[in-house]
């Protein structure tokens, strides 16, 4: 088995990572680690549980340490982390020069040349950027990234539609509460309501697809030129971020080319990754965040109600938010850290 731990284990995605680590046939749980404040309690008093499954009753009376490399235990293979990213810009660095190997779903360093930012299905190699990072900083660890969630609903379909060359990308999106954490809006701004406006989103959209679509040349990573816009919105859904793409190319495929290719994405033989990894709908009202956004147990994404316009290539997209987009997605780069020998 290998041994893992949880930085940020009681916070919203931290939950998500204890649930989905539950019953995971590789990983089992060595530490879990949050504030100083709660170390030192049981976990199940340190969290408040609030996943739709119960707590696991194997991480139930588990202590929680603090997030410091030697309250981990040294025999730890893999580090996941669920930090808020004003933390995990102080702490995540020492864990990798400690010799850790960390898993990061925190939003700092995602677009630093010598950070892997990745998505198993879409840019596995971008990993051998670890050699690179491990040669300017000195690390025997590494630190490893994926993407903001409203990101990683957009990029499997991009990457698809490359194959027809992807020129420019206008995208709004109607992002779920659970993005913003527990205490992210009140239902008194969110209810009846929609805000149009998710600080530094619109970036980390325009970003970090360009640099997910990019190709590694062996020594750093020669980001996409596309050009992405985006838009971002706040609704009152529970969870499962949707988008609708424009996306302009320079071929001209029909609409039954654009399904066949999503239908046809790669796919990885992990043991969290979805298959297929994008789940297709002719109807033109799906998908929805309410009956898709369990597709693949979470890990897949949806897409559909594609068509042509003036503006390009129409559809909708889909994640879980949670998960593909969060712990399912840093829980993904680590079974392929594992596969591929890093750990
Ligand atoms: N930054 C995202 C987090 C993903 O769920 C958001 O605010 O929705």
């Amino acid at each position: 088995m290998t041994r893992v731990a949880v930085l940020g284990a009681t916070g919203a995605v931290g939950q998500r990572f204890i649930q989905l680590l539950s019953d995971h046939p590789t990983f089992e749980i060595a530490a879990l680690t949050a504030s100083a404040d709660s170390a030192g309690s049981p976990y199940r008093e340190a969290a408040k549980w609030r996943v739709d499954t119960p707590i696991p009753e194997a991480v139930a009376d588990v202590e929680v340490v603090e997030t410091t490399p030697e309250a981990v235990p040294d025999d730890v293979d893999l580090i996941f982390s669920s930090l808020p990213s004003s933390v995990a810009e102080r702490v995540e660095s020492d864990f990798c020069e400690a010799g850790y190997v960390v898993s990061s779903n925190s939003s700092n360093e995602r677009g630093a040349d010598d950070v892997p930012l990745v998505i198993p299905e879409i840019n596995p190699d971008h990993l051998d950027l670890i050699e690179v990072q491990r040669d300017n900083r000195g690390w025997d660890g590494a630190l490893v990234k994926n993407p903001n969630c409203s990101t990683i609903t957009m990029v499997p379909t991009l990457a698809t539609l490359d194959a027809f060359g992807l020129e420019r990308v206008h995208v709004s999106t109607l992002q779920a509460v659970s993005g913003a954490g527990y205490s992210g809006v009140t239902s008194m701004e969110i209810l009846d309501n929609v805000i149009p406006y998710i600080g530094g989103e619109e970036e980390k959209m325009e970003t970090e697809s360009r640099k997910l679509l990019g190709e590694f040349d062996g020594s750093q990573v020669q980001w996409h030129d596309v050009e992405v816009s985006a838009s971002c919105n706040r609704v009152a859904t529970l969870d499962g971020h949707l988008e609708n793409v424009w996306a302009e190319l320079s071929d001209d495929p029909t609409v039954a080319e654009i399904y066949a290719a999503f239908d046809d994405a790669a796919t990885q033989d992990l043991h969290s990754a979805p298959d297929p990894l994008i789940e297709t709908f002719d109807e033109p009202d799906r998908p929805q965040p309410r009956l898709d956004r369990f597709l693949g147990n979470g890990m897949a994404v949806a897409a559909g109600g594609v068509q042509e316009t003036p503006a390009g290539v129409q559809y909708n997209t889909l994640a879980h938010n949670t998960l593909r987009g969060a712990a399912g997605a840093s829980l993904l780069n680590g079974e392929l850290l594992d596969r591929n020998g890093w750990l």
